[in-house]
């Protein structure tokens, strides 16, 4: 049997341990079984219920108070992470193995884990060695992402995560309530970008002529191949939020091997012991 996970990246404050929340309540509500791990171990808060925490086995706040490493905060993060790389023991003692494991990994926010270290990539490895199907979930803030600069760069950001950990992987623009309506209409052309117009669009402000090609020609590649989309998440919208979780099956073939089960019985009782009550009531009267 399969076991599937999402792996939930992205920038900092991008979203990420709201979407592993919104994403549990939603999948409760849809009577999925999904548990959430979290491996942030500079994590302070989260208002999910965990099946594993990194902070169990590291955390940045005793490394930085380590006087032999003298780490500060982003070199404490990057230390954890690779003493959770060499120590994937815990992470599978932690996960267990239950039938139709679907597991979201609420992953830290600094960038150079998804750019160049080798980390994630490890740690993907390693879970489809335990036969987990794995779906990046790379996540960028919508208020960043309304003027085609920023867009670039998220998309730049997004696709190196791709290209580094060689996986399916979902793309999506977080905290979409609160942008202004005129911001939503405004966003809806970078959910589906056509990169040569918005490069064309913006040309005239870049002055090297050097970097107006160079953007031409990420432009164009991204174009060409149609490697990124994003979806868009209000965590306020179920109906968006079920497309989002519908995407990301659909990438790990999430559901092809699942038995059919029973719906609960609790649930039927009720209506059951109306209907027999109302028959009673017939026979009495
Ligand atoms: N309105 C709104 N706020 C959001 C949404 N998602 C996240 N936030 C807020 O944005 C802030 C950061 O959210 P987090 O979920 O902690 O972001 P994160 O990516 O886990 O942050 P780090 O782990 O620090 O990288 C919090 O104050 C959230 O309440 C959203 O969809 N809508
Ligand atoms: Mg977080």
């Amino acid at each position: 049997m399969p076991r599937y996970a999402q792996l939930v990246m992205g920038p900092a404050g991008s979203g990420k341990s709201t979407y592993c929340s919104t994403m549990l309540q939603h999948s409760e509500g849809l009577n999925r079984s999904v548990q959430v791990v979290n491996l942030d171990p500079a994590a302070e808060h989260f208002d999910y219920p965990v099946m594993a925490d990194i902070r169990e086995l590291i955390q940045v706040d005793d490394v930085m108070e380590d006087a032999s490493l003298r780490f500060g905060p982003n070199g404490g993060l990057v230390f954890c992470m690779e003493y959770f790389a060499n120590n994937f023991d815990w992470l599978e003692e932690s996960l267990g193995h239950v039938e139709d494991d679907y597991i979201l990994f609420d992953c830290p926010g600094q960038i150079e884990l998804y750019t160049h270290l080798p980390v994630m990539r490890q740690l993907v490895e390693q879970l489809q060695q335990w036969e987990f199907r794995v779906c990046g979930v790379f996540l960028v803030d919508s208020q960043f992402m309304v003027e085609s600069f920023k867009f670039i760069s998220g998309v730049m950001a997004a696709l190196s995560a791709m290209v580094s950990l060689e996986i399916p992987q979902v793309n999506i623009m977080t905290k979409m309530d609160l942008l202004s309506p005129k911001a939503k209409k405004e966003i809806e052309k970078y959910l589906d970008p056509d990169m040569y117009t918005m490069m064309e669009d913006n040309s005239d402000t870049i002055r090297s002529k050097k970097f107006k090609k160079l953007t031409q020609a990420i432009c164009g590649l991204i174009d060409d191949y149609s490697m990124v989309r994003f979806l868009p998440f209000d965590r306020s919208d179920e109906e968006g939020i079920n497309i989002v979780l519908q995407h990301i099956d659909f990438s790990i073939q999430y559901g092809e091997d699942l038995e059919f089960k029973e719906p609960k019985e609790t649930e039927e009782e009720p209506s059951n012991v109306n209907y027999d009550e109302f028959f009673q009531g017939q026979v009495d009267s």
